[in-house]
């Protein structure tokens, strides 16, 4: 029983770390921007308040990055726009699996990747936010999330391996992941990534791959929740 009660404190820690830094980025939104909308639990915590914000009078668009986060904008009442309306984003927010001291990334844990890297890219600056575990000295002590094609995914996991990791084709409930995009994700395993981008342009290259959950040199500001504080990197 106290072990449960200790299980749930731990959640409930990083929950509170991940709001925190969420609701801290809304601080950054100004009133007729577009932003670029990530996913996942800590974005949850970002729509929250910026939907509060814009019942508050706060005019905004967003682009949302996955079928999730515009699920989660249309509960809390952000107008949501797409890129036939704008092809440059003021500012992105978004979450990571993994953050290294270059604030080079790695993201994708809940499948969204692709679509987050063309949200992201298009933003002209791309803050992240995260709870201190999401801190690494070196990016790879998870598995890399790689979106690919269906077809012909065996001999793209048997390539990618060729790389130097394990792969593992992503399940969810016993039933294989499928992205938003209709694609399957390989969960990469690598002992050590030691060169995040050229990994990333090795990747590329090889038929199958849609994309990597690397995220190269494209972070300008990280916030972290940690403990009861907030921390601001800058690249
Ligand atoms: O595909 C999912 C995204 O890359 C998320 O931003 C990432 O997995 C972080 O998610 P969370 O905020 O839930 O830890």
């Amino acid at each position: 029983m106290s072990e449960q009660l200790d299980y749930t404190k731990l959640i409930e820690q990083s929950d509170y770390q991940k709001k925190m830094a969420a609701e801290k980025s809304v601080e950054l939104i100004e009133d007729g921007m577009i932003i670029g909308l990530g996913s996942g639990s800590t974005v949850y915590w970002m729509l929250k308040r910026l939907g509060e914000r814009v019942k508050e009078g706060l005019v905004v668009k967003g682009i949302p990055s996955s079928k999730r986060t515009a699920g989660w904008a249309d509960e809390f009442g952000i107008p949501l726009t797409g890129f036939h309306e704008a092809m440059q984003l003021d500012l992105a927010i978004d979450g990571a699996d993994e953050i290294d001291g270059d604030l080079n990334l790695i993201k994708g844990g809940g499948g969204s990747l692709v679509r987050e890297k063309i949200v992201n890219a298009a933003a002209n600056r791309l803050i992240i936010i995260a709870d201190k575990s999401k801190m690494v000295s070196h990016l790879g002590e998870s598995a890399l999330p790689v979106e690919v094609l269906p077809f012909g995914w065996e001999i793209t996991a048997k390539h990618i391996s060729q790389l130097g990791c394990v792969t593992t084709l992503r399940k969810k409930k016993k039933e294989v992941f499928i992205s938003d995009n209709g694609n399957y994700i390989l969960d990469c395993q690598f002992d050590h990534i030691a060169d995040p981008k050229s990994l990333h342009e090795s990747l590329k290259l090889l038929v199958g791959v849609v994309e990597t959950g690397l995220f190269i040199g494209m972070t300008e500001q990280v916030i972290i929740g940690e403990n009861e504080t907030i921390k601001i990197i800058y690249s």
